[in-house]
């Protein structure tokens, strides 16, 4: 039977990077993107910006929405300090089930939970379920029109704190117009848009950087 994209890309990391390594499966991922087959990683040009803000951040709680292939996971996991927690959600099972590899591969499981189901189901029980009370940093990369309702959710969930930061990829391709028009004129977010392109492409698109001010 045919393989997936993910399973060709898991396939090129395995193949290329070295085991306990995050930066070459980073980097092997980028290579296969470039080389063989796009695919909707945040990429090297975005991953440095979102790498720069969670350094930045330095954050102990971290939530991603969307794992996909766990790209961005290693990317954010590899930079947290010892005993940060990085909570992953991926809606669907196949891509969960390559990314779980992935991050295998990176040797970063242990600060890894990745969670399958869908955002609007797992947010309210983030708490009971992981002892989790605020985010200090959420990267926002699931499907465009969850954006708005999921960080609503947040907000009634108490899961977010004065100065908890929200980092959205694609806010302009594929965008995300009811997100950007929430955060850029509520008077409870600070926002700030880093302009960048999708992935491995020249196409405009950047991520939306926003402060949650209580
Ligand atoms: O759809 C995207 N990403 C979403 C994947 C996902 N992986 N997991 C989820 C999830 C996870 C929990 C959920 N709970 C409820 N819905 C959920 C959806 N969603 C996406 C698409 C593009 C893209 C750009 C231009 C094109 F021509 C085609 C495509 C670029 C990107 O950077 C993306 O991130
Ligand atoms: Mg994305």
């Amino acid at each position: 039977t045919q393989s997936t994209r993910p399973q060709r890309l898991l396939g090129a990391v395995q193949k290329n990077a070295t085991r306990g390594d995050p930066r070459s499966v980073v980097q092997a991922i980028d290579q296969f993107c470039r080389q063989k087959e796009w695919a909707m990683n945040v990429g090297d040009e975005k991953g440095c910006i979102l790498d720069s803000v969670v350094s930045e951040v330095n954050p102990a709680t971290v939530l991603e929405l969307g794992t996909y292939c766990g790209y961005s996971t290693v990317r954010i996991a590899s930079l947290l300090p010892p005993h940060a927690k990085l909570i992953t959600l991926e809606f669907n099972p196949d891509f969960a089930a390559i990314a779980r590899q992935v991050i295998a591969w990176a040797g970063l499981e242990d600060k890894v939970h990745l969670i399958e189901g869908a955002s609007g189901d797992w947010i309210p029980k983030m708490t009971e379920q992981f002892g989790v009370k605020t985010f200090d940093l959420v990267f926002l990369d699931h499907w465009k029109d969850r954006y708005l309702p999921d960080t609503m959710l947040m907000e009634e969930c108490g899961l977010l704190r004065k100065g908890s930061i929200l980092l959205a990829d694609n806010v302009i391709c594929p965008g995300t117009p009811d997100y950007l028009e929430y955060v850029r004129s509520s008077p409870r977010y600070e926002s700030q848009y880093f302009k960048s392109h999708l992935e491995y492409t020249k196409v405009e698109d950047g991520l939306e950087k926003s402060v949650f001010l209580g």
